[in-house]
C-alpha cells in the first residue's frame, strides 16, 4: 500500500500538491453540521447561478457593443463624452477598438505660449522678438542652450504630469536599464570565473559556470527585448501626445491651418511634413536617447567604480583623461549634424509637397498633358535633396573614420595598457593588486601557479570590464552625434509649434523701435464682431494680405454696407475686383485691417455659411457629403434622419445618388465620382441641410443649368436663408434685392451698393448707357483714322512690286501640282 502510494506520488505531481488539501477539506466537511453544509451548498449553487447570469449579460453587452462599434465604424461616426472627449472607432485586427481623445484645454495652450513665444534670453531665442520671428532665423539647430530650452518645452507636452503614462513607461524602462547593467556586471565576473576554472582544469566548477552563464544569458535577452519594447512604447506615447496637441492647435476655430500657409508662411510649404515625418523622427530619437545615453552613463559609473576597485586611482585618472580628451576632439571635429538634419527635413518636405500637389491636381495636369513639365519640377526637387544628402554623406565618412579609429582601436590599446597595470605595476594596481604580492606562508611553486591563475582571472575580468567600458564610452560618444541629430529634429518640431502659437495668438509685432508696415500682419487695427444678426461692414478696407512681414495689397480703400435678414445681395464685378475677398474677410480667413465687420456668431444653423468657389468633397460616406461639416454623430444628436437627407437631395435634383451609388454608407473618392455641376448641387444640398440664416455663395451655380439654378435659389429663399451671392452673371439679379457692384472707376477700386429695380438702379443703368453713347460717338472718328492708316500702309506695300488690282502670283506648290496634272 505504501509502495503504491509512493508510486502514485512520484507519478502524478498535481495529485501530490492537491492531495493534502483534499484531505483537509474532507476532514473539515466531516466535522461540520448539516445546516452549515446545506447553507454552504446553497451558497455554492447561488454563486454558480449568479456567475452564469452575470457571464451571460456580460456576453450580451459585449456583442451589443461590438455591433454598435461596427455600425459606428461603417458610418464614420463615434461617441461624445460628457467631458468633451470623443471616442472614435478604429479597425483593429479582425475586430474594432475604441480610441478616446481628450481635447487639449485652452489653459494648457495659454501656459505653453510663454515657452514657445517668449523664450528666455539665455536660450538665445529671445532675439526673436527683435526680428519678429520665433525662433529667429539665426538660431542654429545644434547642441546649445536653445536646444535645451526647445527640448524641455516639448518635454512638457510629451510628459504633462509626473504621474502620466509616459513617466510610468520611462520609469519601467529605467529599471530594466539598471537591471541590464547589473547583468552585464554579473556576466563580466562569470566570464573571469569560467576562464579561471578552464585554465585550472576544474571541470565541475567550469560546467556549473556554463549553466549559470546560460541562465543569466536568458534573463539578459529578456531584459534587452523589454528595453526595446518599452522604447517603442515611449516613442509612440510621445508621438501621440505631440500629434494630438498639434492637431488641437492646427485645426480649430481660429482657422490656423489656413493662416499658417496663407498669412504666416513661417514654416514654408505646409505642416504635413512636420507632422508626419519630422515628428516621428523626433519622438523616435528622443525615446532612444534615454537608453542610448542613460544606459552607457550608468555603465560608465558602475564599471569605472569596478575598475577603480581592481586597478586603482592611476587607471581611473587615465580613463577619465582619455574620455575628456576624446570627447573634446570629437565634438570639435564633428560636422553640425543638427543643422544638417533640419535642412534635410525641409528639403524632404519640399519634395513631398511637389508630389502632393501633383496628386491633388492630377486631372488638370492630365488634360494639359503636363507630365513632362511636372517631371522637371519633381526631378529638380529630388536633385536638390540628393545633392544635399550626398554632401552630408561626404561629411559623415570623414567623421566616421575618425570616430571608429578613436573609439575602437585607440581605446582598446589604451585598455590593454590599463589592464596590464596590476601585472607590471602591482603597487599602483589598486586594491586587487595587493593579492599579487608574494606571501610568505605558501610554497614557491603553488604560489606561482595560484598567482598566474589569479592574474588570468583578473586580467579576463578587467579586460571585459574595459571592453564594456569602451562600449559604454563609445555609445556615449556616438550619442553625441545622435544628440546633434535630435537637436535638428527638435528645432523642426519646436518651429512648428511656436509658429502655430504665433498664429493662434496673432502675435505679430514690429521690431522694437519701428512702426509697422501698413497693412502688414502687425498693422491689424480693425474689429471682427461675431454675434450680429446680419452682415455689416463699416469703413473696411479690402486688403489682399501678404506673407508676414510684407505689407498687403489694397484692393478697395473703404467698404461700407449692411445686410439685414431677407435682403438678398448679389456681389458682382469684374474678375479680381475683390468679390471673394469680402467672403474671406467675413469668414475670418483674412484680417480686418481697419473698421468694423459684424457677422453672426456661428457657422451653420442660426449663423452664416460659406460655399467656396471650388466645391469641396470630404472623405467619407455619401451621407457625410450632404451633412459636411457635421459628422454623423452631430446629425444624430440634432435628430435628423436619412429620409430628410433624401428630400434635400431631391430638392437639388440629386435624388438619384443614394440608389445609384449603393446607399448612404458607401464610401468613394467623391471628387472623382461627381461631375462639376453635381458637386455644386451637393454644396447647395449642404446649405439646405444646415439651413443657416445667411449664406455666402461664391460662384456656386456657375456649372448648373439656368433652369435648375433658379429652382435652387428659390428653395434657399423658401427656407429663410438670406443670400449673399458672388457672381459675374448679371442674370442672377432677379433672385436678389440688392447689388454690391465692385471694380468701378478708373482704378477699379470704387463700388456701389444699390437696390435692384429701383430709380437709383435705373439711374445707374442710364449712367452706363450714357458712357456707352459717348464711346459710340467716338467710333466714327476712330474709323476714319483707321482708313487713313490703312491707306498709308497700302502705299508702302504696293510700291515697286505689284500694280494695284493685279492678282498675286500663286504659291509654288500650286504651280507644281498644275504641271503634274493635280494631286494624286
Ligand atoms: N491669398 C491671396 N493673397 C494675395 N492676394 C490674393 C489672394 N487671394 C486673392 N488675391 C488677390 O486679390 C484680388 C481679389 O481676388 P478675389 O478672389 O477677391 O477676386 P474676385 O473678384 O472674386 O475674382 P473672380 O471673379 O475671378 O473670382 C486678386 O487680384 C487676387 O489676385
Amino acid at each position: 500500500m505504501a509502495a503504491q502510494s509512493t508510486l502514485r506520488h512520484s507519478g502524478d505531481p498535481l495529485l501530490a500538491i492537491l492531495g493534502p488539501w483534499a484531505r483537509l477539506f474532507r476532514s473539515k466537511v466531516k466535522h461540520t453540521s448539516k445546516a452549515a453544509r446545506l447553507a454552504a451548498t446553497l451558497a455554492f449553487i447561488i454563486t454558480i447561478l449568479s456567475g452564469a447570469y452575470g457571464g451571460r449579460s456580460w456576453l450580451r453587452q459585449r456583442s451589443k457593443k461590438k455591433a454598435q462599434r461596427q455600425r459606428l465604424l461603417r458610418r464614420n461616426s463615434g461617441l461624445r463624452g460628457k467631458d468633451g472627449s470623443r471616442t472614435i472607432i478604429v479597425p483593429y485586427r479582425s475586430s474594432t477598438a475604441e480610441v478616446k481623445i481628450h481635447p487639449t484645454k485652452p489653459m494648457t495652450f495659454d501656459a505653453h505660449r510663454r515657452l514657445f513665444l517668449n523664450p528666455p534670453r539665455a536660450a538665445r531665442l529671445g532675439e526673436g522678438q527683435m526680428t519678429g520671428q520665433v525662433p529667429p532665423p539665426n538660431t542654429k539647430p545644434g547642441l546649445n542652450i536653445a536646444f535645451i530650452h526647445q527640448f524641455l518645452s516639448l518635454l512638457s507636452i510629451m510628459i504633462p504630469h509626473w504621474n502620466s503614462k509616459e513617466s510610468g513607461l520611462l520609469f519601467s524602462q529605467g529599471l530594466f536599464l539598471l537591471l541590464r547593467t547589473y547583468l552585464s556586471l554579473v556576466v563580466t565576473r562569470l566570464d573571469g570565473e569560467i576562464v579561471r576554472d578552464l585554465v585550472a582544469g576544474n571541470g565541475r566548477s567550469f560546467l556549473w559556470g556554463i549553466v549559470k552563464w546560460c541562465g543569466v544569458g536568458g534573463f539578459a535577452s529578456y531584459t534587452n527585448a523589454a528595453i526595446k519594447f518599452l522604447q517603442s512604447k515611449v516613442a509612440i506615447a510621445f508621438r501621440t501626445r505631440l500629434t494630438r496637441y498639434i492637431h488641437d492647435l492646427y485645426l480649430n476655430d481660429n482657422l490656423n491651418y489656413y493662416k499658417l500657409l496663407n498669412l504666416d508662411g513661417g514654416i514654408g510649404q505646409g505642416a504635413d511634413q512636420f507632422i508626419t515625418n519630422d515628428l516621428t523622427l523626433f519622438t523616435a530619437s528622443a525615446a532612444s536617447l534615454y537608453s542610448s545615453i542613460g544606459k552607457p552613463l550608468v555603465d560608465l559609473f558602475v564599471f569605472n567604480y569596478q575598475l577603480f576597485r581592481s586597478l586603482g586611482p592611476l587607471a581611473l585618472t587615465g580613463l577619465l583623461a582619455n574620455y575628456f580628451i576624446t570627447a573634446t576632439a570629437l565634438r570639435r571635429l564633428s560636422p553640425p549634424f543638427g543643422k544638417l538634419k533640419a535642412v534635410e527635413g525641409r528639403k524632404e518636405g519640399d519634395f513631398r509637397a511637389l508630389h502632393a500637389r501633383l496628386i491633388a491636381n492630377a486631372e488638370e495636369v492630365a488634360f494639359y498633358g503636363g507630365a513632362d513639365m511636372e517631371k522637371i519640377f519633381l526631378d529638380k526637387g529630388y536633385k536638390d535633396l540628393k545633392v544635399w544628402m550626398e554632401g552630408i554623406y561626404r561629411l559623415k565618412i570623414r567623421y566616421n573614420m575618425l570616430e571608429d579609429f578613436v573609439l575602437k582601436y585607440s581605446w582598446s590599446a589604451f585598455g590593454y595598457l590599463i589592464t596590464s597595470l596590476p601585472v607590471f605595476l602591482p603597487e599602483w594596481g589598486g586594491l586587487g593588486g595587493r593579492s599579487e604580492l608574494p606571501t610568505s606562508d605558501t610554497t614557491q611553486s603553488s604560489s606561482t601557479t595560484n598567482r598566474s591563475h589569479g592574474r588570468m582571472q583578473q586580467f579576463i575580468t578587467n579586460k571585459r570590464l574595459m571592453l564594456s567600458l569602451a562600449d559604454a564610452g563609445g555609445r556615449m560618444m556616438y550619442s553625441i552625434k545622435d544628440l546633434s541629430e535630435l537637436a535638428g529634429y527638435t528645432s523642426r518640431v519646436y518651429t512648428l509649434i511656436s509658429t502655430l502659437h504665433r498664429v493662434q495668438a496673432a502675435a505679430y509685432y514690429p521690431p522694437r523701435g519701428t512702426s509697422p508696415e501698413p497693412y502688414s500682419l502687425s498693422d491689424v487695427l480693425g474689429t471682427l464682431h461675431r454675434g450680429y444678426d446680419g452682415v455689416r461692414l463699416e469703413n473696411v478696407p479690402l486688403v489682399a494680405p501678404a506673407i508676414y512681414p510684407l505689407p498687403g495689397n489694397l484692393l478697395i480703400p473703404s467698404l461700407s454696407f449692411t445686410i439685414t435678414p431677407g435682403a438678398h445681395v448679389l456681389i458682382s464685378g469684374p474678375n479680381g475686383a475683390g468679390k471673394s475677398s469680402i467672403a474671406r474677410v467675413l469668414g475670418g480667413l483674412w484680417p480686418v485691417y481697419r473698421g468694423l465687420v459684424s457677422r453672426p456668431r456661428n457657422s451653420g444653423i442660426d449663423g452664416i455659411m460659406f460655399l467656396p468657389q471650388r466645391p469641396y468633397l470630404a472623405s467619407g460616406t455619401l451621407r457625410d457629403q450632404v451633412i459636411y461639416p457635421h459628422s454623423e454623430m452631430d446629425m444624430r444628436d440634432s435628430g435628423r434622419k436619412d429620409y430628410e437627407l433624401l428630400q434635400i437631395l431631391e430638392d437639388v435634383r440629386l435624388g438619384y445618388l443614394p440608389e445609384r451609388e449603393g446607399g448612404w454608407d458607401v464610401r468613394k473618392e467623391w471628387k472623382d465620382v461627381l461631375s462639376g455641376g453635381e458637386k455644386q448641387r451637393m454644396a447647395l444640398a449642404r446649405l439646405l441641410y444646415h439651413e443657416p440664416r445667411y449664406a455666402v455663395i461664391d460662384e456656386g451655380t456657375s456649372a448648373v443649368s439656368s433652369d435648375v439654378e433658379g429652382l435652387l435659389y428659390e428653395r434657399c429663399k423658401e427656407r429663410g436663408i438670406t443670400l449673399l451671392t458672388i457672381s459675374t452673371r448679371v442674370s442672377l439679379k432677379r433672385y436678389h434685392e440688392w447689388n454690391l457692384d465692385l471694380g468701378q472707376g478708373e482704378e477699379g477700386d470704387e463700388w456701389t451698393f444699390d437696390r435692384i429695380g429701383t430709380e437709383q438702379e435705373k439711374e445707374g443703368v442710364e449712367r452706363e448707357l450714357e458712357s456707352l453713347r459717348e464711346r459710340l460717338a467716338k467710333v466714327e472718328g476712330w474709323r476714319k483714322r483707321r482708313e487713313e492708316i490703312d491707306a498709308e500702309l497700302g502705299k508702302v506695300w504696293v510700291s515697286g512690286q505689284h500694280e494695284e488690282g493685279t492678282e498675286l502670283p500663286p504659291p509654288e506648290y500650286a504651280e507644281k501640282e498644275e504641271e503634274s496634272g493635280g494631286p494624286s
